[in-house]
C-alpha cells in the first residue's frame, strides 16, 4: 500500500471545501479529507487587534498542533479513516489511499506543507472574494472583510509565496466541474505512477525470485 497526500488551499470563498469534497466523491473507497477549519481555536482564545477585529485569519487561530496529530494518525492507519473503518482487506499490494488536506493557510504552516505530494491553490479576484463571503456563515461584523480578512491574505499569500515551490493555482472563477475535472486527471495519473512505482517493486522481487529459483536447480542439478 502507499499513500499520496493532496493539499486544496486558497483564499477564503476561493471554492476549497466544494472541490475537496468532490474530489473525495470521485475517489470514496480510498481517499478522505482533514479541513484545516474544523482546527480553529474557540472565540476566547483568539485575541483582538486595535480595531475590534477578531484575528481569526491568522495561523496563531487554529490548533494546529491538533491537526498535525489527525495528520500522524491517517498516516500511521489511513484504511481506519476510510468509509469502511478500514474493516475491508487491503484489495491488491497496488492500493494507494489518498488524504485531501484542505484550508485555507495549510501551505504556510511548514511541518504540513512538507507532508504533501500535490499542492493546488484555488484564486478568485477581490470583488467576488467579497461577494462570496457576503452570505458567510458565521456572518462577519461590519468592515471585517477590508478590515481583517482582505489583508490578512495579501500577508499570508506573501508569505506562502515566499515559502513554497511547486503549487498548482488554480481559477476559481471556473466551473465547479472544470476545476474539479483538472483535478481527478492530475491526482489519478499520480495514483497511477505511484501503481507502476510499486508494481515494478513487486517485479523486480519476483523476477529475483525466480532468478534465485532457477539458479538453485542448475547449480543443485549439474
Ligand atoms: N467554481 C465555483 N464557481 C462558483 N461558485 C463557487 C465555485 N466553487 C465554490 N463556489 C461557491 O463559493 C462559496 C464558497 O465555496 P466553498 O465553501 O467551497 O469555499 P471555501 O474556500 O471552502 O471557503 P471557506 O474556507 O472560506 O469557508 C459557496 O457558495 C460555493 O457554492
Ligand atoms: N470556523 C470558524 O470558527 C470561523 C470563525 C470566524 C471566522 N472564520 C473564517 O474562516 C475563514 C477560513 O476558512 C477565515 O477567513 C476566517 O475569517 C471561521
Amino acid at each position: 500500500m502507499k499513500t499520496l497526500v493532496v493539499g486544496i488551499g486558497g483564499m477564503t470563498n476561493g471554492g476549497k471545501s466544494t472541490l475537496a469534497t468532490q474530489l473525495q466523491q470521485r475517489l470514496p473507497h480510498s481517499s478522505c479529507i482533514i479541513a484545516q477549519d474544523s482546527f480553529f481555536k474557540e472565540d476566547s482564545l483568539v485575541p483582538v487587534d486595535s480595531s475590534g477585529f477578531k484575528q481569526y485569519d491568522r495561523l496563531e487561530a487554529l490548533h494546529m498542533d491538533r491537526m498535525m496529530e489527525e495528520v500522524s494518525s491517517w498516516q500511521r492507519d489511513p484504511r481506519s479513516f476510510l468509509p469502511s473503518g478500514g474493516t475491508t482487506p487491503e484489495r491488491s499490494h497496488q492500493e494507494v489511499l489518498v488524504l485531501i488536506v484542505e484550508g485555507f493557510l495549510i501551505f504556510n504552516y511548514r511541518p504540513l506543507n512538507e507532508l504533501m505530494n500535490k499542492r493546488y491553490f484555488l484564486e478568485i479576484p477581490y470583488d467576488e472574494c467579497k461577494k462570496r463571503r457576503w452570505v458567510y456563515t458565521p456572518p462577519d461584523p461590519p468592515g471585517y472583510f477590508d478590515g481583517h480578512v482582505w489583508p490578512m491574505y495579501l500577508e499570508n499569500r506573501q508569505e506562502m509565496e515566499s515559502m513554497v515551490q511547486g503549487i498548482v493555482l488554480l481559477d476559481g472563477l471556473k466551473s465547479k466541474a472544470e476545476l474539479l475535472g483538472y483535478v481527478y486527471d492530475d491526482v489519478t495519473t499520480e495514483i497511477e505512477n505511484l501503481r507502476v512505482s510499486i508494481g515494478n517493486v513487486w517485479d523486480i522481487f519476483f523476477s529475483s525470485y525466480f532468478v534465485y529459483v532457477d539458479m538453485s536447480y542448475v547449480l543443485t542439478n549439474q
